[in-house]
């Protein structure tokens, strides 16, 4: 059984946390984090606002990202061997179709890009309100760090924007509580992901 978890949302909602503790505790679990395929800063273009544009799809090789979770679904061994996870020995020598396999997407673009949307058994979105998100913000350092007036001219409008696209095109979204304690959001989703998926088997 593969099964491929989607975890989208706010940029610093807390995804990158939540999938990290999920991964160490779900059997046989890789991760894919979009983060990884932002382009090159010279290919970022820049808006008529000043602000280079990071926070649209345009700014990420979705391809390439497609071509990953590809490779992973043709062989979730293979995959996490080269990513140096851990697998379980039965797996190790068992058809994958008779072992759970679970990759974890992970991103703040997840389901603003059509050619994936039909990829995922399961959709996690979280969500934290604007002060909170601002906070949060200004305390990351990101490779190239946000100028001054970015979060407003850029991240948070781009936020809305996608969440709207989404909340029109998707259905079967589960929405998180970011401002829920670390420890509540992944008890959360880890007895959604135990009762949804691993008790099917
Ligand atoms: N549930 C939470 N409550 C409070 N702070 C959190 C929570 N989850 C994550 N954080 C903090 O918020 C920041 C962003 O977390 P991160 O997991 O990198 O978010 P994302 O990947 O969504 O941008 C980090 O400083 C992290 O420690
Ligand atoms: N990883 C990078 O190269 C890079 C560069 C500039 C901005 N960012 C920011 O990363 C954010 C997405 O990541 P998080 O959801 O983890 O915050 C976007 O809001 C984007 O502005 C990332
Ligand atoms: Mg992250």
């Amino acid at each position: 059984m593969k099964y491929i978890i989607g975890i989208g949302g706010v940029t610093n909602g807390g995804k990158t946390t939540l999938t990290k503790r999920l991964c160490k505790a779900l059997p046989n679990c890789c991760v894919v984090h979009q983060d990884d395929f932002f382009k090159p800063q010279d290919q970022i273009e820049v808006g008529v606002d000043g602000f280079k544009q990071w926070d649209v799809i345009t700014a990420l090789d979705m391809e390439s990202m497609v071509n990953t979770i590809k490779g992973w679904a043709e062989n979730p061994v293979k995959f996490a061997r080269s990513h140096g996870i851990p697998v379980s020995p039965t797996a190790e020598v068992s058809h994958p179709e008779n072992e759970i396999h679970i990759l974890i997407v992970e991103g703040f673009l997840l389901y603003n890009y059509q050619p994936l949307l039909d990829v995922y058994s399961k959709c996690y979105y979280i969500a934290i309100p604007y002060e909170e998100c601002k906070r949060r913000r200004s305390t990351r350092n990101y490779t190239v760090p946000d100028p001054p007036g970015l979060f407003d001219g850029h991240v948070w409008p781009m936020y809305l924007k996608h969440r709207k696209e989404m909340e029109n095109n998707c259905l079967g979204i589960e929405y998180l509580d970011g401002t829920k304690s670390k420890d509540d959001l992944y008890n959360e989703a880890y007895e959604d992901i135990q009762n949804t998926l691993l008790n099917r088997l």
